[in-house]
């Protein structure tokens, strides 16, 4: 089942086009590595499959719903989609717990169950101790762990991941990206950006992007990198 599909889509900022032409489907299931150059429109592409750009022209459709027609982006991303962001964007006033259940309790899951929800989320990202605590307080590496948790919380069917290894040690990394390949696994299209072919190696297929197109596209698997 195809859980989004972009159709021909190009983005355009003035001059500049980050992404001509760009054709993907990701099925639930499975986890698609996108890679290539700084600035051949990798978190454009990204953008625009999760609804947080819209494109010039083509379409983007998650589960069925072309974005075209949905007026409340905001709630379908929030039922539907889990980012992990480059930057984190973790809320600073916010303790580790709280920043997992905000997005659940703006979808109006009630604070209790958000608040249980969180706390085996953030068990089963290894940041069980992160709960009470302030990102200040955080190591990056328990950072980008408590970010992890809030894209996967709830019932996420599209999960998509910016560098989300970002500077992080390789064990913690390998951590991170068996992370999203148990929940690929388990049913979520997956959409990972990478520079590391390391964690590439864990996708069902990459895309490469060059120039805003894609380039080359093919199956990996490499088990051994497992
Ligand atoms: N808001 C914007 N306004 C103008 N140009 C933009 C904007 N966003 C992206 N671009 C341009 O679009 C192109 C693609 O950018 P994008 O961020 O998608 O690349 P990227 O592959 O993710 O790069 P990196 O690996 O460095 O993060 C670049 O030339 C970038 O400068």
């Amino acid at each position: 089942m195809t859980v989004v599909e972009l159709k021909d889509v190009t983005r355009e900022h003035g001059q500049v086009r980050a992404l001509r032409g760009v054709s993907l489907e990701v099925a639930a299931g499975e986890l698609v590595a996108v890679m290539g150059p700084s600035g051949s429109g990798k978190s454009t592409l990204l953008n625009l499959a999760g609804g947080l750009d819209r494109p010039t022209s083509g379409s983007v459709t998650i589960e069925g719903r072309d974005l075209a027609g949905v007026k409340d982006l905001a709630a379908l991303r929030r039922g539907s989609v889990g980012y992990v962001f480059q930057d984190l964007n973790l809320i600073p006033s916010l303790t580790a717990a709280e920043n997992v259940m905000l997005p659940r309790e703006l979808d109006g899951v009630r604070a209790g169950r958000a608040r249980t929800e969180a706390l085996a989320v953030l068990a089963e990202v290894g940041a069980e101790d992160t709960a009470g605590r302030f990102p200040e307080a955080l190591s990056g590496g328990q950072r980008q762990r408590v970010a992890i948790a809030r894209a996967l919380a709830g019932e996420r069917r599209l999960l998509l991941a910016d560098e989300p290894t970002g500077a992080l040690d390789t064990a913690t990394g390998d951590e991170i990206l068996h992370l999203l390949r148990t929940r690929a696994d388990a049913g979520a299209a997956v959409l990972l950006v990478t520079h590391e072919p390391r964690y590439a190696a864990w996708a069902d297929r990459v895309i490469y992007l060059r120039d805003g197109q894609i380039a080359e596209a093919g199956a990996v698997r490499l088990e051994s990198a497992r």
